[in-house]
């Protein structure tokens, strides 16, 4: 039974979720934050669930010796190493919808309390001071809305402003002009933005690109007098800008949900009066949190459970639907690259991957994964198929693929080369009926040949006397033959003989068939 640590503070439904669906559980909501205990239990565990407290750093994921799949509970994975999760092929999963709504709310309702100036004015009417005149607002109505970046969260924020009566002007680079048209949105450059938003509210994931977008230089070409509301990454505001911004009046007033560093602590932002802080609250509802505790936990289980993949960051989807058709496929095309990567002795420069027919018109991500994972194995070992793609990247070998409507006698193939320093190696294969790969082409040779767990491959001159020598030879060793499969290229040519044996052959073994008459290479292969 697979294991999972819950090592956040999670909805129960996660738990209950989680036992249902016939998976151990683990639920230490404060582990999280125990770096070291983290490192001391992960190695027990399969699937780890998480918020954002606990930090998966690559020094975890060394010792996440089980681990399959980290599922967090929202949106934002920065406190994944996802890379360090892939090279050790980890499925890193989200959940990128449950809490957009709130966030969206959690968003407003900051830009409310900034334009009424609430928690201020709480404070001082809680203090018996009666402030009227101090705590003078603005109104919203009207007003120029900036959304830097329009994806889930800034298309809802659009939609309740819009609710408001308020302009919305969006910068987005990846925001086409029909999805802006539906959205109701005017799609803007930045700079634009920056000289007429009343108000600007920041959507966007903290990556390279919008680090510190909102600087010193950003901010001086902005409204004076604009209001600035962050629930999405502290990374995105230079909090030092923002500061001087407040204090000389170029910025009104900022509601800051996230931070550079969190939890927030003597943050000087603090001092100012014309700041709102929230501790990382966007998605702390209720019913958010319902929502993402339950597809995580759903996500997670469907993963170890039956190999289904929702909202991986790292791998493509596969749907319950799918995974049935897919999987024999994916198995087709790890075998082959196993078969390839098995005989390949050289470093790799490439791996060319072609889908025929049926295999052509499915979502050929995960195949395509399988087949450099099978190629890679017999050299790298510790690889997979959410590792494989990253790790043949690194290794600079070039990986190309096409796919193609059937042609053939076959309805669907997959045929996958290997090129190396030295040479240039095909193999191709289908599907029998009941789903079992079949090997139907060798180096160009056609043949037909059931993939059994231990084979052997011998290429040799088509001459006589080859098959009962090597019959005999594999007799004289007490090694069982359950199916004999050969090709040839021409009369007299090249010749393969794909053997289906019962048990392993030792080096030795191999050894005395390499040495019989003919035989150009011979390889114990096992799938
Ligand atoms: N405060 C919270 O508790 C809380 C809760 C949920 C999400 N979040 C954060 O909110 C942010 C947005 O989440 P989402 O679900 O809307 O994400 P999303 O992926 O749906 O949308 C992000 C948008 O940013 C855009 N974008 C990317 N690069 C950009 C750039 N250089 N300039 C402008 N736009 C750019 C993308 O095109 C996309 O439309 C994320 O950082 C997420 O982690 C915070
Ligand atoms: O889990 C949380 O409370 C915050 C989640 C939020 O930052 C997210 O990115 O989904």
């Amino acid at each position: 039974m697979p294991k999972v640590l819950v090592s956040d503070k999670l909805s129960p439904t996660a738990v209950q979720i989680f036992k249902d669906n016939g998976v151990e559980v683990d639920y230490l909501p404060d582990l999280g934050k125990d770096k070291d205990k983290l490192f001391e239990v992960i190695g027990q565990y399969d699937g780890l669930a998480i918020r954002s407290a606990t930090k998966v750093t690559e020094k975890i994921i060394s010792a996440a010796t089980n681990l399959k799949v980290i599922g967090r509970a929202g949106i934002g994975v920065d406190n994944v190493d996802i890379p360090a999760a892939t090279k050790k092929g980890i499925i890193v999963m989200n959940t990128p919808f449950g809490n957009s709504i709130t966030t969206a709310e959690h968003a407003i309702s900051m830009m409310m309390a900034l334009a009424r100036q609430l928690p201020e004015a709480d404070a001082s009417t809680r203090a018996s001071k009666w402030e009227k005149n101090r705590f003078m607002g603005v109104e919203v109505t009207s007003k120029t809305l900036g959304l830097i970046g329009a994806g889930n969260i800034g298309s809802i924020v659009a939609d309740r402003a819009q609710g408001l009566r308020m302009k919305v002007i969006a910068f987005d680079p990846f925001l086409t002009p029909e999805r802006a048209q539906t959205m109701g949105v005017e799609k803007v450059e930045l700079d634009e933005l920056l000289a007429r938003a009343d108000f600007i509210t920041l959507h966007t994931p903290l990556i390279d690109a919008t680090r510190n977008i909102l600087n010193a230089e950003t901010l001086a070409k902005t409204k004076k007098g604009v209001r600035i509301i962050n629930c999405a990454r502290g990374g995105l505001i230079d909090e030092e800008a923002l500061y001087a911004a407040l204090k000389s009046g170029q910025v009104a007033g900022a509601a800051l949900d996230v931070f550079l560093v969190e939890p927030a602590e003597n943050n000087p932002l603090f001092e100012l009066p014309n700041v709102i802080c929230t501790p990382h609250l966007g998605a702390s509802t209720t019913e958010a949190q319902e929502n993402v505790a339950l597809q995580v936990a759903e996500q997670i289980s469907a993963y170890l459970m039956s190999g289904e993949i929702t909202n991986a960051l790292n791998f493509p989807s596969i749907s319950a639907e799918e995974a049935p058709i897919i999987t024999p496929w994916v198995k087709l095309a790890e075998t082959l690259g196993s078969f390839a990567g098995q005989l390949t002795e050289t470093a790799i420069k490439g791996i060319q991957i072609e889908f025929e027919g049926t295999p052509a018109g499915l979502n050929t991500k995960p195949m395509i994964a399988a087949a450099i994972n099978g190629v890679l194995k017999p050299s790298l070992g510790d690889i997979n198929m959410v590792s494989a793609p990253q790790i043949a990247k690194d290794r600079g070998i070039l990986v190309e693929t096409t796919t193609r409507d059937q042609q053939g006698a076959y309805e669907g193939y997959i045929r996958l080369t290997v090129t190396t320093e030295r040479q240039t190696r095909g193999v191709a294969g289908t599907l029998f009926v009941n789903g079992k790969p079949r090997i139907i082409q060798v180096k160009d040779i056609n043949m037909e040949a059931e993939v059994t767990p231990h084979m052997l491959y011998v290429t040799n001159e088509d001459k006589p006397g080859h098959i009962g020598r090597l019959g005999t030879t594999l007799g004289a060793l007490n090694i069982n033959i359950a199916n004999f499969n050969l090709g040839r290229a021409d009369v007299g040519g090249d010749a393969i003989a794909l053997v289906s044996i019962d048990g392993t052959l030792t080096e030795d073994q191999l050894g005395q068939i390499a040495k019989l008459e003919g035989v150009k290479q011979a390889k114990a292969l096992t799938f």
